[in-house]
């Protein structure tokens, strides 16, 4: 993009004037030049005569739209100003949100790079970089240190996957804490399931509430919904005047009543109208204050109570960092909002709101704005942002294929351990923080043809059994869990076990001996599918639940040791049986 000779303001800061013919600049060139406020830029002047590359300081410049055409632009070098030529190119490159945190994790990764395995003390000192950065990032305290705490168990839980350096599976970690912090998935808009869709527009004065309003309808305009706009900021005459035109741009119809209607009687006659003319989304602008006041907030419950509407949406600054955060959790106690929108991405905001509104307020950000032009509105996606500031998708594609590899190569050594009668207690515990680590057995059950038929109630029952032998698994001794033999001839060890897991005496004999049962029903199903003759998979459901004892385990294998077998029934109830 190129942007009009730059001439010189002249005065200001006391040196000599930068004049250039013409400005080429990065994507991020809108800041520069469109935002009426302070913004940060790191100016790179190539003065084509000398083929000379300028780092130009990084400073706070005052721009305006009114100095558009003539900016004074002062350039640095190692701290004396330089004077360009008029051929020289000026390359204006703003520094982009998120720039600071990803250079500053970027270090956090090299500190790592000499380690074999993430341990609580090598993990320390990153986590501290990670903390400044988050707390420089304008990311606010409480949510910084809960992120911090989050991370650091995680990272040292993860345990060592093959092949994948420790800095890489702390980038893969921090990627998807990042991801939760931002609230996991997309939160869309919700329509209304009959009439029109109205979305109240909330929002202190300037956040960019109008501007938004445009871009939502456009938004909805190219997904094929008709739109409607409803100015009732009665108190700027010219914020309806700044609707119309809006309004005009994305060829979306403005309601609009004059100023001395009250808002919420234009609220309900904008929506009646829209009602009239089939409309499928309302987007009703509201008058914004320097300060959330008791008038506000009063006036906007009155719009929100005469059209009761589908969203409430919050606009705010992402230049007021951890701020932004903060009042959208104030507006959602008072006014109970659905979510927000965060404008200005694309200024020197630090990032902090981005990451912290969610967490500080309960509500997720839906829209971010990203410049001034009607099209620059996108959803919000945690996953694309978090994989914007870490800049490692390749990294984190790695990681999830060395995990997938070994979840892969432990399910085949567990399966050769089945075959051969060898599954231990270390092996269960292996298995059901798989579970774990794969989301919630209901989730599981369902991925699996035919056992979706098992009802919550069963499964909840199933977790809780499964709490419940771990704990008891937690008290016996790596001997034990590798060797249960030990524990089956061994009444004292059995107890100690019971003791030390608080369970009863009769839970831990009946565990040692469904791991008996266990073994041999899986040792005669794994022959029976090398064999050919695999049952039908109604069978093998009515197995794991327990049902039914597979064909050739009916006559169970009598226990080589001293304790009472427990009847089918019972096995069902816990180890193995869903
Ligand atoms: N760079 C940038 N500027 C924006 C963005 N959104 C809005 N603006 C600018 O911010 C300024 C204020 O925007 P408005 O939409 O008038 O703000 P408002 O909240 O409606 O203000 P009031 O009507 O006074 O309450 C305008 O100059 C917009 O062009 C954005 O995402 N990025």
């Amino acid at each position: 993009m190129t942007a009009q000779a730059v001439a010189p303001l002249g005065g200001g800061l006391g040196c000599p004037k930068a004049v250039v013919s013409s400005v080429s600049c990065s994507q991020s060139c809108s800041v520069g030049f469109n935002v009426n406020r302070r913004v940060s830029c790191s100016l790179i002047a190539a003065d084509a005569s000398s083929r000379s590359q300028y780092r130009v300081e990084t400073r706070k410049i005052r721009f305006s739209d009114t100095e558009l055409c003539g900016r004074q632009l002062v350039l640095f070098k190692r701290r004396s100003p330089v004077r360009l030529r008029n051929s020289s190119r000026l390359q204006v490159r703003a520094s982009a949100v998120f720039d600071n945190l990803s250079t500053s994790l970027e270090a956090v990764w090299a500190k790592l790079r000499n380690q074999d395995v993430l341990t609580k003390d090598n993990i320390k000192e990153p986590m501290q970089e990670i903390r400044r950065a988050l707390l420089e990032a304008d990311v606010s305290l409480p949510v910084v240190r809960k992120f911090v705490k989050s991370v650091t168990e995680k990272a040292i839980g993860t345990g060592v996957i093959k092949g994948v350096r420790p800095d890489q599976q702390l980038v893969k970690v921090v990627n998807d804490e990042l991801v939760s912090l931002m609230g996991g998935t997309a939160a869309g808009i919700e329509f209304a399931k009959t009439g029109p869709t109205v979305i109240l527009m909330a929002g202190l004065q300037g956040v960019g509430k109008t501007t938004a309003c445009g871009k939502l309808a456009l938004y909805f305009k190219k997904k094929g919904k008709s739109v409607m706009m409803v100015a009732t900021d009665i108190y700027r005459p010219a914020a309806i005047d700044q609707l119309v035109t809006l309004g005009g741009q994305v060829e979306v119809p403005v309601f609009e009543a004059g100023t001395n209607v009250k808002p919420a009687e234009i609220a309900r006659r904008g929506l009646a109208e829209a009602k009239k003319k089939n409309i499928d989304v309302v987007i009703v602008d509201t008058a914004g204050r320097l300060q959330v006041d008791r008038g506000m907030m009063d006036e906007l419950k009155q719009v929100k109570s005469a059209v009761n509407p589908t969203e409430v949406l919050l606009v705010v600054d992402a230049m007021t960092g951890q701020e932004a955060a903060a009042l959208v959790a104030a507006f959602n106690l008072d006014l109970g909002i659905t979510g927000a929108i965060l404008t200005k991405l694309d200024g020197d905001s630090r990032g902090g709101a981005a990451l912290s509104v969610k967490e500080v307020s309960g509500r997720p950000i839906k829209f971010v704005g990203e410049g001034e032009s009607m099209a620059a509105l996108e959803p919000f996606y945690p996953d694309r942002l978090a994989s914007r500031i870490l800049g490692m998708g390749d990294v984190l594609s790695f990681v999830e294929k060395a995990q997938e590899v070994m979840v892969q190569e432990e399910a085949e050594e567990m399966q050769k351990r089945i075959m051969e009668a060898k599954f231990d207690f270390n092996d269960f515990l292996k298995q059901t923080r798989n579970l774990a680590r794969m989301g919630s057995m209901g989730g599981l059950m369902k991925l699996i043809p035919g056992m979706n038929k098992i009802s919550p109630q069963q499964i909840a029952d199933a977790e809780k059994s499964l709490k419940v032998m771990e704990s008891m698994i937690n008290s016996m001794t790596p001997k034990e869990r590798g060797d249960p033999e030990l524990l089956a001839k061994s009444p004292g060890r059995r107890r100690r076990v019971a003791t030390g897991s608080g369970r009863s005496q009769e839970q831990v004999s009946q565990l040692v001996s469904q791991l008996f049962q266990m073994r041999a029903r899986m040792k005669n199903l794994s022959a029976m599918m090398q064999g050919g003759s695999i049952p039908g998979l109604g069978a093998l459901e009515e197995q794991l639940q327990g049902r039914k004892a597979p064909p050739g385990t009916a006559k169970r294998r009598k226990p080589k040791v001293g304790l009472q077998v427990s009847s089918t029934r019972s096995a069902a109830k816990g180890f193995g049986s869903k």
